[in-house]
């Protein structure tokens, strides 16, 4: 690594949760050497983790600045934050400790981007139930960078390089994703996921929408959500001359588009298009957070507790948002 490389910040996640171990599997990754790192978060846990799961070739530097990175190869610069107490800290175990440190991470991280004292966020994955039990009620990263960054509209793309799907609605009861589905909010996402695939470099993207009710509502005989709120969407953004099409029955769609007829699919709801992503992508996918004024990429998976400080997670996921962070930093 060398300084005139993007500076990518990574947050190192829920601390008990597998994200030290990831972060530190990626560093030896091809692809992330085009990339300056800097780790947002603890010290105390990189390097306990490091030890316990013996990466030898990674040296941490710990710094309370980016400006203090040292950028060099083989070595993960380390803003640490002094927000665990490391003999207190239990692997794999919801605890408002941990989930408060993951949260601040995260809003530094904000901060740094929108300083632009790195070019991106990559985010290793934090509890929803340890940050609640810390006394922040945000049901995810999504949310807390929408709000320190002041974004209304914005959108959960899942991002595989075989099959790419964003989100009307994500975390919300399923109840309420289709209470609240309306046309507005299906043209925004619409909207954003033509401009997010236009910047990673798809000329005039061709989007498909998902219907909500099986069969895309066969014509009102399985809900009219099709026809109020779908329809109407699809209309308005194909008269504004993006290549949309839909409703699509939903079972048949995400097929259609890893076989090529579509670049991304809007899915209605959290499960509609995570279950497919996570089925053909789960290692290799990538979760963008579309229509902020930063960059934010992350893993797609969670915190895996019950294989955490052990050895055995997969970096994947890591290293493929790290790449993305800077492609997309690029554009
Ligand atoms: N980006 C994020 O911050 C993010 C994403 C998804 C879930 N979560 C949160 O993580 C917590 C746990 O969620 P969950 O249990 O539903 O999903 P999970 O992804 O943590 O685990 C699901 C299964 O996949 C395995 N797994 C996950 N990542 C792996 C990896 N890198 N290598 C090997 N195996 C892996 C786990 O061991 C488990 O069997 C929840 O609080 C959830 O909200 C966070
Ligand atoms: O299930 C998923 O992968 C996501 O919905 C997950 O909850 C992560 O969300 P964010 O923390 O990125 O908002």
């Amino acid at each position: 690594m060398t300084k005139n490389k993007p500076i990518i910040g990574i947050t190192m996640g829920d601390p008990a949760g597998i994200g030290p171990e990831i972060i530190l599997k990626s560093v030896k990754h091809n692809k992330v050497k085009d990339c300056n790192l800097v780790v947002i978060g603890n010290m105390d846990v990189m390097s306990k983790v490091k030890d316990l799961i013996k990466i030898e070739d990674v040296q941490l530097n710990k710094i309370s600045q980016v400006s203090e990175g040292k950028f060099q190869e083989g070595v993960l610069d380390v803003l640490h934050m002094d927000n665990i107490n490391i003999d207190e800290l239990v692997p794999g175990k919801v605890q408002s400790m941990a989930g408060n440190a993951a949260f601040e991470y995260v809003v530094k991280a904000v901060e740094l981007a929108l300083n632009k004292e790195i070019v991106g966020i990559a985010t290793a994955p934090l509890n929803k139930e340890a940050m609640k039990a810390a006394g922040h009620h945000f049901p995810g990263h999504t949310e807390i960078l929408a709000h320190y960054t002041d974004t209304k509209n914005y959108a959960m793309l899942l991002y595989d390089e075989s099959l790419k799907v964003i989100h009307v609605s994500t975390h919300v009861s399923l109840r309420k994703a289709i209470d609240t589905l309306h046309k507005d909010r299906v043209a925004s996402v619409i909207e954003i996921a033509n401009e997010t695939l236009k910047k990673l470099g798809y000329d005039s993207p061709r989007i498909g929408v998902a219907g909500i009710n099986p069969h895309a509502g066969e014509g009102g005989l399985f809900g009219d959500e099709e026809e109020q709120e779908i329809i109407p969407a699809i209309e308005r953004k194909q008269k504004e001359g993006v290549q949309v099409e839909g409703p699509i029955s939903p079972d048949t769609i995400f097929l259609r588009a890893k076989q090529g007829d579509y670049d991304i699919v809007v899915a209605m709801y959290h499960d509609q298009g995570h279950i497919p992503l996570k089925l053909i992508g789960f290692h290799s996918g990538v979760n963008v957070t579309a229509g902020l004024p930063i960059i934010r990429t992350s893993v797609d998976h969670g915190t895996a507790f019950e294989i955490a400080w052990k050895g055995i997670a997969n970096e994947e996921s890591m290293v493929q948002s790290i790449e993305l962070a800077k492609i997309l930093s690029t554009k």
